[in-house]
């Protein structure tokens, strides 16, 4: 039994048992492609042209100390080097070394490469236990020089894993490694040691193999960052014969260690470097990449001679976007590149695209958030430092912005769909939606609501694009279109059953909500009903709802604007003449506040002030 941390679970290294060659039919050679053999001879050279010191210094950090080289090649001796072949028939394999003048060895286990693999390409562990990737592995030697030889591991093609992975391990080879064997198996803790010291390899698993000759071995497997001249990753194995547990504790131990400090650096890199994914994001749909590669992958030459740029800096912006921080495109056969799930999101047309949100995000409200600094320290309002005016004020004076906020607000709102469902309207005639935007929300009660009339109150530069929008969705003839402001009471539309306020309050602080519910309070009757659709704060620092980075925004890019918990929203609705009597939660941690008139009899009704 071996333990390692590397995929963190008990993996039995002798657990494939191999068959006898003799007895079996010799598979033809030419099941191992060209090129395997390819890949085995390279080995086969190698071992044959390269000293023990040669070939441990080959594998270790570029820059590694000699001591280390050193306290290795005077205790070590080279024993075989791996490599991973592509192949489901074994005595093609085993044949194929007998014809190269190898004598095959004993047979050994190939499940911590499977292990491997199974991490690398997210195998599933289900599909693991049910056999779905096998890995065999074959031993074998120079007849003239019998302590050197080669270690395959024999990998079905049509297996579990998928032709990317096949295509990325044929190309990167991560199994390739050389392993040597300690002479006197008692300096293994003293070789761990020098490995371990400051410019060497990182632990990289390993255990204990009891079949591995008379008493069994211990292997420590290490790993370099870096690529030998062959272009293998630098990856050794050390062998001692025997037993020896506090060692590999001790190995498992730098290992989770060093990997803990190298997980730790990648979160805090991803994070870091979130705007450069913001902005390569933005740039793909500026050039409108994914509706290019809509229909079919393309390569990076079509893609360049469809969007016009140069194409050494567009193949850089792609290969960024194939990065799993980002994972918008992938490669796709020799040299096209195809979308994923998340890029086709941002083609115009699709129907749950983002594209528009990504351009607002990578340029209005990216040079507002480099305020943000200054704005928590100075207290100056971030987008209006960057910009010159308030946002909406802004958004009125440049049309292409506006089109932009008010189409990428439309886009985030996936939330809607459900409103018209978790919100019961059968009795309502007349649905009033305040600060309403492009009409999305309006249209989608429309859809499902056939005898709905809606009104739309907002500014008068937005009321276009939503005449447009709800034409463009057959409604047009039931709404009716409220230009003005939303503190102005003289502006609401009167007598509606149902007011919605939808992602306004958060935009301001307390007494200008005040003046948008008196105004609306003042404007409904004692039957009407108002929906607030809010992402309310939580009570818990620690919740991972997204309202505490949505209140960070707010910060940026509105003036006065904040997320509120549920009981500030309650108290600011008591405040302005209504009573909370529900809550319905939607999509992505936004819900919908229902409220009523207050029913207190006497109660005077609000006017806005
Ligand atoms: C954050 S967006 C929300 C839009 C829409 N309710 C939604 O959820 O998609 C805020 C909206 O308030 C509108 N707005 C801002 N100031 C306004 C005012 N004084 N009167 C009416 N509408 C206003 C903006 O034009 C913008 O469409």
């Amino acid at each position: 039994m071996v333990l390692s941390p590397g995929v963190g679970k008990t993996i039995v290294l002798n657990g494939v048992c191999m068959e006898s060659g003799s007895r079996r039919a010799v598979a033809p050679a030419s099941h191992v492609t060209g090129d395997d053999r390819r890949r085995i001879g390279e080995v086969r050279d190698y071992l044959r042209s390269r000293s023990d010191s040669d070939a441990v210094a080959d594998v270790l950090p570029l820059n590694a100390p000699l001591e280390m080289v050193e306290a290795v090649t005077e205790n070590c001796a080279v024993d075989h080097v791996g490599c991973l072949v592509f192949s489901s028939d074994i005595q093609a394999v085993r044949s194929h070394l007998r014809d190269l003048g190898f004598r095959l060895t004993r047979p050994s286990s190939g499940a911590l490469v499977r292990d491997r693999l199974a991490v690398r390409y997210r195998v599933p562990e289900t599909r693991l236990k049910s056999g779905c990737l096998d890995v065999k592995a074959v031993q074998a030697q120079f007849p003239d020089d019998m302590s050197r030889g080669v270690e395959l591991f024999c990998v079905d093609p049509g297996d579990e894993l998928d032709a990317l992975a096949l295509r990325d391990e044929r190309v990167a080879q991560h199994e390739n490694h050389l392993a040597v064997r300690l002479t006197d198996p008692a300096l293994l803790e003293e070789v761990r040691d020098a490995l371990g010291r400051p410019g060497g390899p990182r632990a990289d698993g390993g255990g204990y193999d009891p079949d591995h000759g008379e008493v069994g071995a211990t292997v420590l497997h290490f790993r370099a960052d870096g690529r030998t001249e062959l272009g293998w990753p630098r990856r050794l194995e050390v062998i001692a014969s025997g037993r020896h547990t506090d060692t590999l504790l001790r190995h498992f131990a730098a290992e989770t260690a060093s990997r803990e400090a190298d997980e730790e650096d990648r979160r805090l890199l991803r994070r870091l470097t979130g705007a450069w994914a913001t902005q390569a994001l933005r740039a793909m749909a500026e050039l409108d990449l994914s509706d290019h590669l809509a229909e079919r992958p393309l390569s990076c030459a079509e893609l360049a001679n469809l969007t016009g740029v140069d194409a050494d800096r567009l193949h850089r912006l792609l290969r960024a976007l194939c990065h799993p921080w980002i994972g918008a495109v992938a490669p796709s056969g020799r040299a096209a590149f195809a979308l994923t799930d998340l890029g086709r999101r941002l083609s115009r047309d699709a129907p749950n695209s983002m594209h528009h949100l990504a351009r607002m995000y990578g340029d209005l409200f990216y040079a507002s958030f480099g305020a943000l600094t200054e704005g928590i320290r100075d207290g100056a309002q971030p987008f209006t430092s960057v910009y010159g005016q308030a946002p909406f004020d802004y958004l009125t004076d440049h049309s292409r912005q506006r089109h932009l906020f008010t189409r990428a607000m439309a886009e985030g709102s996936a939330f809607f769909a459900d409103v018209a469902t978790v919100v019961d309207l059968s009795e309502a005639a007349l649905v009033a939606d305040i600060g309403g935007g492009n009409g999305e929300l309006l249209a989608q009660l429309c859809d499902t609501h056939p005898h709905l009339k809606c009104a739309l109150l907002e500014r008068p530069e937005v009321i276009g694009a939503a005449r447009d929008n709800l034409d463009a969705r057959g409604h047009l003839d039931r709404c009716s279109f409220f230009p003005g402001s939303f503190t102005d009471s003289a502006h609401m539309p009167v007598g509606a059953d149902v007011y919605i306020v939808a992602r306004i309050l958060h935009d301001w602080d307390d007494e200008k909500c005040l003046s948008i519910l008196r105004a609306i309070r003042a404007a409904a009757t004692t039957e009407s009903t108002l929906l607030v659709i809010e992402r309310p704060l939580s009570d818990d620092p620690s919740d991972p709802c997204v309202s505490a980075l949505w209140d960070l925004n707010m910060l940026v890019n509105n003036v006065g604007g904040r997320e509120r918990t549920r009981d500030e929203y309650r108290r600011l609705l008591d405040r302005a003449g209504f009573t909370v009597i529900g809550e319905r939660p939607l999509r992505l941690d936004i819900s919908v506040t229902i409220a009523r008139v207050h029913e207190t009899p006497g109660t005077a009704r609000p006017t806005a002030d």
